[in-house]
């Protein structure tokens, strides 16, 4: 099989690293909407692609390398992959060596001390699916060809190095806001948070405007944003005909939101849990045939204004019917904040025995302060998708006093820390937080932002 020069023979061989079992490897701010379909939700980590870019050109002797955002796309891969065999075999077999052999030695699984060896990092990716190939592939590789450090302290070594932030600002954020905002208002707020890097916006919902007269103007909303900048727009909808309007307005992407506790479920969209399980089967239904992808909350994941504690057996049964029924990201929802580690973990541990872990997402309202305290732990145990929204708006029509999401600014800040990486430019961000800030006439909702604005101040008076 001849294969192409450049791009298109590491893509090859990336492409057959990645269906063959090295899922661990890639980079990291390459979304689920880079990925070839069969691949998205892996685990994935590794370094940046410029850094691989550089060093592989460095060792390949030559400087026409280049790795862009897209090769890795559906449409960048040439449509049929070749065999291990062939591919070594092809004068592309070497480069492809060299890339695993480097993209192994840059990308020490977070949770070990380091990589012995590429040979042996080699075997552990290659040995899981076909020995043979496998051991014929490494002979000739040297044994302690590298050795890589992991440089992260233990208690760190498990947060990963990417995370991607789902933006909910202008549809929880904005939803329980009495005075309706003009639509303008809020296709210039989406606009701000695409260009400050979100990836992925939630941008309103196709709901009852007797219900959430806020978002009544989701349509217009809707056509405004749905082909803007590079940013995915999901958007709420509670029922097939929400999906319908949804699709004719635009969406290409919708959420589905049930709850794990029953009195929840009832107030918040005027039906059982089962009832609604059995509504979003059909949107999902729908979906399926028209190839949307479909997000799943779950409310009330530890705590229900109404019942209290939710016991973490409910919040995996709901989990797990979102995901069977087509769900590609199941987002577990602190509705009004209540939660701590100490109740979080116990829940998380449940959801897990039964969605992967790369397809749940952590949704905290930061009612109590806790929000930022659970996202740590929800890092640690393995999740890569947080929630957030805009300078912490919202709130809940349904818990008193309850605040809104964490704060992105908050979140921005604390992955920066981290030394995680979000590809939001917290400036922008910034930006985007005084710009709706200063129109609802209210103090930014996050610390961070008045910290940093603050100290923007202190800078200009001297
Ligand atoms: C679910 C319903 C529609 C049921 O509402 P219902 O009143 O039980 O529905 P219905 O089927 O009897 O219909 C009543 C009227 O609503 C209309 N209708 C029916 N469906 C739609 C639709 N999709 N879009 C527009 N209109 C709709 C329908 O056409 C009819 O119109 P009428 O004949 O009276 O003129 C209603 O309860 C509703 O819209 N609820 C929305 C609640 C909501 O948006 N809550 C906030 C979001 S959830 C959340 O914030 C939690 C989350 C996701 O952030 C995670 C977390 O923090 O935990």
């Amino acid at each position: 099989m001849p294969i192409p020069k450049g791009e298109t023979q590491v893509s090859l061989g990336m492409q057959w690293l990645l269906s063959n079992g090295g899922t661990d490897l890639a980079a990291p701010h390459l979304t689920e909407r880079h990925m070839p379909r069969n691949l998205a939700g892996s685990n994935f980590r590794s370094t940046t692609l410029n850094d691989v870019s550089k060093l592989l050109s460095g060792l390949a002797g030559e400087d026409t390398l280049s790795f862009r955002d897209t090769w890795m796309c559906d449409e960048g891969l040439p449509s049929k992959s070749c065999s291990m065999s062939e591919l070594l075999q092809s004068e592309s077999g070497d480069l492809f060596w060299r890339l695993l052999k480097l993209v192994s030695t840059l990308a020490p699984p977070p949770e070990s001390q380091g990589i012995h060896s590429s040979k042996s990092v080699m075997r552990q990716f290659l040995g899981a699916k076909d020995e043979q190939k496998s051991s014929n592939a490494l002979e000739g590789v040297c044994e302690k060809d590298i050795f890589v450090q992991n440089s992260k302290p233990q208690v760190l070594q498990s947060i990963p190095s990417f995370v991607k932030i789902v933006e909910v600002g202008p549809r929880d954020g904005l939803q329980n806001e009495k005075k309706l905002i003009p639509t303008q208002i809020k296709v210039d707020l989406i606009r701000r948070l695409s260009d400050a890097g979100l990836s992925v916006i939630e941008a309103t919902s196709f709901v009852s405007p007797k219900w959430v007269p806020q978002l009544a103007d989701a349509k217009d909303v809707m056509v405004n944003v749905s082909a803007m900048g590079k940013a995915r727009f999901p958007v709420l909808t509670p029922n097939c005909k929400g999906f319908h309007d949804a699709i004719a307005a635009g969406a290409k992407e919708v959420a589905i939101f049930a709850a794990a506790s029953e009195a929840f479920s009832k107030s918040n969209i005027n039906c059982s849990i089962s009832e609604s399980l059995q509504r979003y089967r059909e949107v999902c239904d729908e979906a399926k045939l028209r190839n949307i992808p479909v997000r799943g909350y779950v409310s009330c994941v530890t705590g229900c204004p109404y019942e209290g504690p939710i016991k973490p057996s409910r919040v995996a049964y709901v989990a797990k019917e979102l995901f069977q029924m087509g769900c590609y990201e199941i987002s577990l929802g602190d509705t009004i904040g209540v939660s701590t580690p100490g109740q979080l973990v116990p829940m998380l541990q449940a959801v897990m025995d039964v969605v992967p872990v790369q397809c749940l997402a952590v949704h905290m309202h930061d009612t109590y302060g806790q929000a930022l305290s659970n996202i740590l732990i929800a890092l640690q145990m393995g999740i890569r998708v947080v929630d957030s929204s805009v300078s912490g708006l919202g709130g809940c029509p349904y818990a008193k006093g309850a605040s809104g999401n964490v704060a992105t600014e908050d979140v921005v800040y604390f992955l920066n820390g981290l030394g995680v990486q979000s590809d939001v430019d917290l400036s922008e961000l910034l930006a985007a937080g005084q710009f709706i800030s200063q129109y609802l006439g209210r103090q930014n909702g996050s610390k961070s932002a008045l910290a940093l604005g603050k100290a923007n101040d202190e800078q200009r008076k001297l």
